[in-house]
């Protein structure tokens, strides 16, 4: 895309960013919107081009936090514009000193946009075509540790949307999606704009330990509460203390602590393992599961009532198979990161960009940066290419094999690849099942759940899992 623009807006406000995105993606122009200077920086950094640099003037932040000098030595002055408040007039004499000529007040408007879009500056267009460049606006936002959330296609940036909106309000969430699509992320990002976010966000993974562990783990225990407990431990609520909790996998918890846990949330409050006297906390509680929960109420493995108490709102988390325009974006900047520590970033060539667009993902994208980790390490972009192409092979021989039978392509699976195959063809019968009956419905999505007999939010659910539309 030769003439687009490309804005990179400094702002935490979440309407001046859809703004942005919505005024300039209709233009084919490209924007990118990030919460403080210092991540407008590290993008900058890191190679990502922009023309046009606007600062949404915060009066919560300080004239140090807008006006960063690292900024200045990235861009030129005239590629910057300010967005301010009327009668805020705090960041004026920084605007003087770095002779920034361009200040809009607020309200944006998409007026504003589109003259920054029509403006011809001196500066050169952008020269290489690379995914990033060429797959239209996108949202990046730093987290802890190094980790990233990116948002590009349209049902990603709703979701973004949805997190913010959600995220300052003090009530539980529940996030759905399928392994590896980036509930934790989303889960860190929910606490990042929460007032929590001065305190800790602790993730437990229900799964990974058996009911006595698990309790342990959550609750805490006294010294000598079981054998080996010579000291006495706090757990994970009283460690998150005023802050925010992730009960990952929270859909394989057992019965026994599926019972406990409705006990804390119902009053705040529980005792370590061999202790007396209760502990009061104040944590909000997100939990995660990618297995379906109505199924899992319908056949009793969890409870209705600690379902209801966690899921006050529920985000679902689309896998990558259905926005495939973030392959090359998230590829590019874990290869962008991969400096730090794995090895100097690759220059990758457009085979193995095609070739991950065609692949399926089944992992997501913890599948996917294992992809990239693995290639930056090999440092052989042949052999990752010939990789993702054997494992598209395999997929499709897979689905081939289901179709007609065969019986020899059957064999040649490895167990990984069967159970892929195996969901596939449960998904694509799900789909099949859903499309008949509510096209058979008319799309009357109640009497569809009827006929299909399943519940109602049940079938919103696998209507938007697999992206189903009338
Ligand atoms: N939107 C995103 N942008 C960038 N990276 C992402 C995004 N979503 C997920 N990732 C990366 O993908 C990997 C898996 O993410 P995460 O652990 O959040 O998935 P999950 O859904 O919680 O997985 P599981 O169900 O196995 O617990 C992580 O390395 C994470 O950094």
């Amino acid at each position: 895309m030769k003439d687009a623009v490309q804005i990179l807006a400094i702002s935490d406000d979440i309407n001046v960013c859809n703004l942005i995105h919505t005024s300039l993606s209709s233009h084919g122009h490209q924007a990118i919107c990030v919460p403080t200077s210092l991540d407008a920086i590290q993008m900058l950094s890191r190679g990502v081009r922009a023309e046009f640099v606007l600062i949404d003037v915060a009066k919560s932040q300080s004239n140090e936090q807008l006006f960063d000098p690292a900024l200045l030595q990235m861009v030129r002055s005239e590629q910057l514009c300010l967005l301010t408040e009327k009668e805020d007039t705090h960041w004026q004499s920084s605007a003087a000193n770095w002779n920034i000529q361009t200040v809009w007040t607020k309200p944006l408007t998409r007026h504003h946009i589109e003259r920054l879009a029509r403006w011809q500056h001196a500066a050169p267009s952008p020269s290489a075509n690379t995914p990033s460049e060429a797959a239209g606006g996108y949202h990046l936002e730093e987290l802890d540790d190094n980790r990233f959330f990116l948002a590009a296609s349209p049902v990603m940036m709703q979701l973004y949307r949805d997190i913010r909106v959600l995220a300052p309000v003090d009530i539980p969430v529940l996030i759905l999606g399928e392994s590896g699509v980036g509930k934790e992320i989303v889960a860190m990002l929910l606490h990042k704009y929460h007032t929590r976010s001065e305190n800790r966000f602790l993730n437990v993974n229900c799964a990974a330990l058996p009911t006595e562990l698990l309790e342990s783990e959550l609750f805490g225990y006294e010294a000598g509460a079981f054998t080996g407990a010579m000291k006495s431990k706090p757990g994970k609520f009283e460690l998150a203390n005023k802050g925010t909790l992730l009960l990952d996998e929270i859909g394989e918890m057992s019965p026994q602590m599926q019972a406990k846990l409705l006990h804390v949330l119902q009053d705040g409050s529980f005792c370590r393992l061999g202790g007396r006297s209760p502990t009061k906390v104040d944590v909000r509680v997100l939990a995660a599961t990618n297995i379906d929960m109505q199924t899992a109420i319908t056949e009793k493995r969890f409870r209705e009532d600690l379902y209801y108490r966690l899921n006050t709102l529920t985000l679902i988390i689309p896998p990558l198979r259905e926005r495939r325009e973030e392959i090359p974006l998230v590829m590019e900047e874990l290869n962008r990161r991969g400096g730090s520590g794995i090895g100097e970033p690759l220059v990758l060539s457009d085979r193995i960009f095609d070739a991950a667009l065609e692949y399926h993902w089944p992992g997501n994208l913890r599948e996917l940066r294992n992809f990239v980790i693995r290639t930056l390490i090999l440092r052989d972009q042949e052999s990752a290419y010939a990789y993702l192409r054997s494992k598209t092979q395999t997929q499709s021989n897979m689905s081939a094999a289901s179709v007609t039978g065969d019986a020899g392509n059957r064999k040649t699976a490895n167990l990984s690849g069967m159970k892929d195959a195996i969901s596939e063809i449960k998904n694509q019968t799900e789909i099949r099942m859903l499309r008949d009956a509510l096209s058979a419905s008319n799309w009357n999505r109640r009497r569809a759940a009827m006929n299909l007999n399943i519940s109602y939010r049940s079938l919103l659910y696998k209507i938007q899992q697999h992206g189903l539309s009338a």
